[in-house]
């Protein structure tokens, strides 16, 4: 197809989607708030809409990349680097919060950076980089406001409060952005000397990740981790688990105290929106000490009723070791699997499949990968492929997707894991006895594989 035809069919999309979007919803205005029960924050939910969002991010994305000069394209990619650091600046500096009272009119940068303690024409530059990428607004000359966008890094806590600590309780996607940001960033910085150094390009050992080879240390990272000088990065990796989507599972229709175990469950984001909406569910979170630690003083402050009625217990558990909890309804692993190589999977795996009954589900969470051209591979697996986007989107729905593809090298690059295809994950889960039922949201950056004991 010639260019242009592409670039006549990709507009076509957008303007079809943003009819199906005009349809259905009412999109807020950037500039307002963010709030968790509007469109598109809360409207994931209808499928005609998330796809019309997907097309539209898609579709504007590839438009960029036909039509931009490519020498742009490299440059600018490379230099958005620059972007994440920024990012991460805003958020330990707490601009959102200092903005949150300032309304829409918001604040001169000088006011901004005394409340932040830091060089107000700096601060500038850095703010008005984000407000070109539509993270926060500057509304007049050197004036800075929240938009949708930024307001989702405010934690609600007062400014004043930061001296005990931000990375206290519930706090969202700002410890993300701050835990990426800053060590995720460094680490990948290393990628590619350990691509040219061959003792870690073609070693599949989790202590040959960029992350060793930064910090020059063969600790693994979860070690590495409890050190006493990095608590304040354990609290904000452990947070940072909020910023998945809520599981997609049926739990309703699990019969009233089913015990679901939380295995390698960290401070236990997965399941906290679970036993806030079934309270009746047994829950075990099971982690390493510090993560237990870490996860009970949450629980209390985010739902004491939980932890009071014994509905939620914590177990300092390794998943290399004997299950204890034998039989349980639901054993439950999000983001696990991407943390660890073939064979420490399977001795993960093999563990659960020693402890389940004939009745127990396993169920896991963690992104599904497909190529960036069509497949021709027949999935026998229900729910396993993923729907195919319109011509002239790449088969992958390129940028709309492109979160996986963000989460399989933040795996490499911390702990030398990798996100799976459908076929990877049912090679592992047969030589561990496990048969995949079912996969539900393949397509979405948290696919959900259901698997059961294998019958022998
Ligand atoms: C990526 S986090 C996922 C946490 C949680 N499942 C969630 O989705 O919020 C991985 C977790 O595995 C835990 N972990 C690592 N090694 C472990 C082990 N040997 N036994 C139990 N948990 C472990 C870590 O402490 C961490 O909490």
């Amino acid at each position: 197809m010639a260019s242009i035809s592409i670039l006549r069919s990709l507009e076509n999309l957008i303007s079809a989607s943003v009819d199906i979007i005009e349809e259905r919803v009412q999109i807020p205005d950037l500039d307002s708030a963010y709030h968790e029960s509007v469109v598109p924050d809360n409207g994931l939910s209808d499928p005609a809409v998330a796809d019309a969002i997907s097309c539209i991010v898609a579709a504007t994305a590839q438009l960029v990349a036909t039509i931009r000069p490519a020498h742009l394209t490299l440059i600018s990619t490379a230099m958005m680097i620059h972007v994440p650091s920024a990012l991460r600046t805003a958020t330990d500096l707490h601009v959102a919060e200092v903005l949150r009272d300032a309304g829409p009119q918001g604040l001169h940068v000088r006011k901004i950076a005394a409340l932040c303690r830091t060089s107000s024409g700096k601060l500038a530059r850095i703010l008005r980089l984000l407000a070109s990428e539509h993270i926060f607004r500057e509304v007049s000359p050197d004036v800075f406001a929240n938009n949708r966008i930024s307001s989702l890094l405010d934690t609600k806590k007062s400014v004043d409060r930061f001296a005990q600590s931000k990375w206290d309780g519930g706090v969202g996607i700002a410890a993300f952005v701050s835990y990426t940001g800053g060590h995720t960033l460094k680490f990948t910085s290393y990628l590619a000397e350990t691509m040219r150094d061959p003792s870690f390009a073609y070693s599949e050992d989790h202590i040959k990740a960029p992350f060793n080879y930064t910090l020059k240390t063969d600790l693994p990272f979860w070690q590495w981790l409890d050190l006493p000088e990095n608590e304040v990065e354990r609290r904000k990796f452990g947070l940072a688990m909020t910023c998945a989507p809520k599981t997609s599972f049926e739990w309703g229709l699990l019969p009233k105290n089913s015990v679901v175990v939380d295995v390698g469950g960290g401070v236990g984001m997965a399941t906290l929106p679970v036993a806030r909406a079934f309270p009746d569910l047994r829950i075990i979170i099971q982690d390493r000490p510090k993560f237990v630690e870490d996860a009970r003083k949450l629980w209390k402050e985010e739902l004491p009723i939980a932890v009071s009625s014994g509905h939620v217990a914590f177990q300092v558990h390794d998943f290399f070791e004997p299950q204890p909890i034998q039989a349980a309804d639901v054993y439950l692993m999000r983001w696990i699997m991407h943390d660890w190589n073939d064979p420490l999977c399977i001795s993960i795996l093999k563990r659960l499949r020693d402890a389940a009954g004939p009745g127990t589900k396993l169920l896991i969470v963690d992104a599904l990968m497909s190529h960036a051209c069509r497949d021709p591979f027949a999935y026998d697996i229900a729910g396993a492929a993923k729907p195919l986007p319109p011509k002239p989107l790449l088969a992958n729905f390129g940028h709309a997707r492109v979160g996986e593809y963000l989460f399989d090298l933040q795996m490499l690059v911390t702990v030398n894991g990798q996100e799976r295809t459908i076929r990877q994950f049912s090679d592992i889960l047969q030589v561990a006895g496990w048969e995949i039922e079912e996969v539900k949201s393949a397509a979405a950056t948290q696919a959900h594989l259901i698997a059961t004991p294998a019958v022998v």
